[in-house]
């Protein structure tokens, strides 16, 4: 099934002279089951293209088919219970909430969505094997950059989303851990039949997709 679907998706941002357009007329889709990357130059859109992969943004112009559902057909409600249940966005550095422990930011999340969460053993399970138990009581301001952003891997994961949607996740680790990261992100696609999208300039997660895109100029092609 295609858990992603755009058809003919284009956004531009700005007005007359400093109209900018983006994306251009963009055809893709993920099945479950599958990792996809899209990779780019920087400013390339690379990102505005996964927030309307995440209904977190509209198109101008297109649609955008999740799981079958048709985006811009829900209300602002639905959408966002939609994006709660269905999509995990692992989005670029500093998304902890700074106030809040490790433990505790995930225990906001089961107080937003009380149900359908990791199980607190399947939680031990991921900080133990992307080796950040041990610092489960610190803050962010008291974590390394790699450790946040393999919380915030988990914290991403955490609702057991069937759409999961990377920026990033592998630019402030080491070789270690980029294979642990990318071993978990092929596993939910190919043990749990999730779907995967990686925005990535690491060619270190190549080897683990099934198709890796390009986006240039506001078009997205295969490579
Ligand atoms: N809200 C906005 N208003 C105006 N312009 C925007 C907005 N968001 C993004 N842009 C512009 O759109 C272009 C694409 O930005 P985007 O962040 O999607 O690129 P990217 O490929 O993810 O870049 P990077 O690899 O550097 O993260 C950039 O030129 C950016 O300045």
């Amino acid at each position: 099934m295609d858990a992603i679907k755009l058809t003919n998706v284009s956004k531009s941002f700005g007005q007359a002279d400093n109209r900018f357009q983006v994306l251009d007329n963009i055809n893709f889709t993920s099945k479950r089951g599958e990792v996809n990357i899209i990779t780019g130059p920087s400013g390339s859109g690379k990102s505005t293209l996964l927030t309307i992969m995440g209904a977190l943004r509209d198109p101008d112009e297109g649609t955008v088919l999740l799981e079958n559902e048709k985006v811009a057909n829900l209300s602002a409600k639905a959408r966002d219970q939609f994006r709660l249940n269905q999509i995990g966005f692992i989005l670029q550095a500093h998304t902890l909430v700074p106030y809040l422990t490790v433990r505790d930011q995930f225990v906001l999340v089961d107080k937003v969505r009380p149900e359908g969460n990791m199980s607190a053993a399947e939680l031990q399970n991921l900080t133990d094997r992307l080796g950040v138990s041990r610092v489960v009581d610190h803050f962010p301001n008291e974590l390394s950059g790699g450790q946040s952003q393999r919380v915030a891997i988990i914290r991403g994961i955490y609702t057991k989303p069937n759409i999961i949607l990377a920026d990033e996740p592998t630019a402030s680790l080491d070789e270690q851990r980029v294979t642990e990261v990318c071993q978990l992100l092929s596993d939910l696609a190919k043990k749990e039949n999730k779907t995967v999208v990686v925005v990535t300039h690491d060619e270190r997660v190549n080897q683990y997709a099934d198709h890796i895109y390009e986006l240039v100029d506001g078009h997205l092609s295969e490579k």
